[in-house]
């Protein structure tokens, strides 16, 4: 296995050397053959054995990386016709493999090797759209790490693409409240590359998720404050994230919030003025703006995807789960009132006449959270101002009353030691509920003694769709295919074109597909009604009991829907230890 080391490591460089004389493989289909037989080591033994078993398996996820990169027009870097990824070693390139000198050279400029069977793998704890993620242990330090490993055995460009845009960004960032991307270690013979991050025990889905936490006003300004020291400092080193969610935001064993996942973040330059792509943030962070087709835009969507946590912090739950992008802008204008007349001249947005409705919508933001505490309204009518230019800065933000306002944020190592909670554990733990409940409910259907579904558990947190815009397309796309049919179960989804009643008000009591009238008490807050516990137990909860009724649960769309879910749940249990 081949090998590199971030700049701390150089120790072991020429170690590493060494090594890549006695392999230098000229392409992956040799490597792997010789792979059995080259490599002795136990450590790496056990991650090729887990690598080998995904290696299947992971085509699903660079094929959707693929679509949804036909959406992203913004690379930073060029790439190279595949015929030149030879996996030939050049020794003069600081040991680097000469195809990722050629794809990321600058990315990975001043690093140098470290040997990968330094780590070992210990479990597989996330998986991304481009990556499989594993906790490892450094064997040089005994630390706790994350290795993110992206793999290019297709010889697929956009893997690459996307692998050398979030190492380049991540290099220009260094700041307590942003991922640290410690070193990098390629795998020559199954033509990968791993990213070393610090290892997170929990993510801020994950703890919202889990029933009997509910946070704390203090609390929740902790988190808010961190969350925004970090995208103060990317926002000044001309850095937008891209997607800002809970999944996103890890947090330590010490209560330290860390903005991870740089994989749609882009480096912008405001005087530049150059187009990006729109199909980018999670769909229920996403601004409107983006929504309306904005190719200019600013870190104004990094702080609307921040105001929407802000706000799920306070009420204990997603505040605009949309399943399409019409719906998301109907919930959008719903709680924020539809853009001004000012506001559609200016902005002069490419989905206008599509999207423009025939009569505002009231911004009804201070009644619909009339219960968060006050000093929290001012911030989140900022962050959620339909106009970009009207959002509060991060520093502006968190110089908001917000912040000054007794009771302050608690100390991070004050925050309860929660058991290791991830989106993905909330969504796997679940469907495993949900699949032992079918069970169930079969053998109870036998002899007659079927539960009720009064039995199913109150609404919290709900944990956000794989929404890149591609997947949502997807499903759009499977919505409507299988409407088609009259006889799958989810015929009962509309189709996207009459989802919502975007260009129609919907009167606010309740004839919409959602209320978000002052008298809908999903929106009181959670954080005045119980402490936070440290013995919590994770479980995700439904979106809410009138949504499950008339099944449009994001998320049983998501989980029934989408086959790149049900691969990482299948995938997922068959590694479970
Ligand atoms: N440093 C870390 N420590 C612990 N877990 C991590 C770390 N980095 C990532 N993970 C886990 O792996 C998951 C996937 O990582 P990440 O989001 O970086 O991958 P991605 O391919 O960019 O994903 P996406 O498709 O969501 O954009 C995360 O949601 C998280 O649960």
């Amino acid at each position: 296995m081949g090998c590199v080391l971030g700049k701390q490591s150089q120790s072991s460089s020429s170690d590493c050397r060494r090594r890549r004389n006695s392999e230098a493989p000229p392409n992956p289909s040799r490597a792997r053959l010789r792979r059995s037989s080259d490599e002795s080591s136990s450590v790496v033994s056990v991650i090729d054995a887990v690598d080998g078993a995904m290696d299947v398996k992971g085509m699903g996820g660079r094929r959707q990386q693929q679509r949804k990169a036909r959406h992203t027009s913004d690379f930073l870097v060029s790439v190279p016709a595949p015929e030149t990824w030879r996996m030939t070693l050049d020794l003069k390139q600081k040991g680097w493999p000469s195809w990722l000198m050629a794809v990321a050279g600058e990315a990975i400029r001043d690093w140098t090797p470290r040997l990968a069977n330094t780590f070992q793998k210990l479990d597989r704890i996330g998986q991304g759209t481009y990556s499989n993620v594993y906790k490892a242990r450094d064997l040089l330090t005994g630390k706790t790490v994350a290795l993110k490993k992206v793999r290019f055995d297709n010889l697929e460009p956009e893997s690459l693409k996307f692998m050398a845009r979030e190492i380049l960004v991540l290099r220009k960032l260094d700041h307590p409240n942003v991922i640290k991307l410690e070193g990098l270690v390629t795998s020559r013979m199954s033509s990968s590359l791993y990213l070393v991050f610090e290892y997170m025990e929990h993510d801020l889905a994950g703890l919202a998720a889990c029933q009997g936490i509910k946070f704390t006003e203090p609390q929740v300004k902790c988190y808010m404050k961190q969350l925004l020291s970090g995208l103060e400092h990317c926002h000044k080193q001309g850095v937008l994230h891209r997607d800002i969610k809970g999944s996103n935001l890890l947090i330590d064993s010490e209560g330290i919030l860390k903005i991870a996942d740089f994989g749609l973040a882009t480096s912008y330059d405001p005087e530049q003025k150059k187009p990006l792509t729109s199909r980018v943030v999670t769909l229920w962070y996403r601004p409107p703006e983006l929504l309306l087709g904005a190719t200019h835009y600013g870190i104004g969507v990094d702080l609307w995807s921040a105001g929407c946590i802000l706000a799920e912090l306070l009420s204990g739950k997603p505040i605009m789960p949309g399943r399409t992008e019409v719906e998301q802008l109907h919930k959008i204008f719903k709680l924020c009132g539809s853009p001004s007349e000012e506001y559609w001249k200016k902005s002069k947005l490419p989905n206008e006449t599509l999207f423009k409705p025939q009569q505002p919508y009231k911004r009804c933001i201070a009644e619909t959270f009339k219960y968060f505490p006050s000093s929290s309204l001012p911030l989140i009518e900022s962050l959620l101002s339909i106009d970009p230019e009207e959002r509060n800065t991060a520093t502006a933000a968190l110089n908001s009353e917000f912040f000054i306002t007794e009771p302050y944020a608690c100390n991070p190592s004050s925050l309860p030691k929660y058991p290791p909670s991830k989106e993905i554990d909330v969504k796997l733990r679940d469907e495993e509920a949900r699949r032992q409940r079918n069970i169930a409910g079969k053998v109870n259907t036998v002899y007659g003694t079927r539960r009720s579904k009064g039995h199913e558990r109150p609404t919290r947190a709900v944990p956000a769709p794989e929404a890149n815009a591609e997947i949502q397309a997807n499903l759009d796309k499977w919505r409507v295919l299988t409407q088609r049919n009259a006889k799958c179960k989810s015929e009962k989804f509309p189709p996207p074109h009459q989802d919502g009643a975007v260009g129609h008000p919907v009167d606010a009591s309740n004839k919409g597909p959602v209320s978000f009238g002052a008298s809908d008490s999903s929106f009181n807050s959670s954080i005045f009604n119980s402490k936070s516990s440290g013995s919590s137990k994770c479980s995700r909860q439904a979106g809410g009991p009138s949504r499950r009724k008339t099944n449009r649960d994001p998320r049983s769309a998501v989980t029934k829907v989408h086959p790149r879910l049900q691969t990482i749940l299948n995938r997922r249990h068959s590694f479970s230890p």
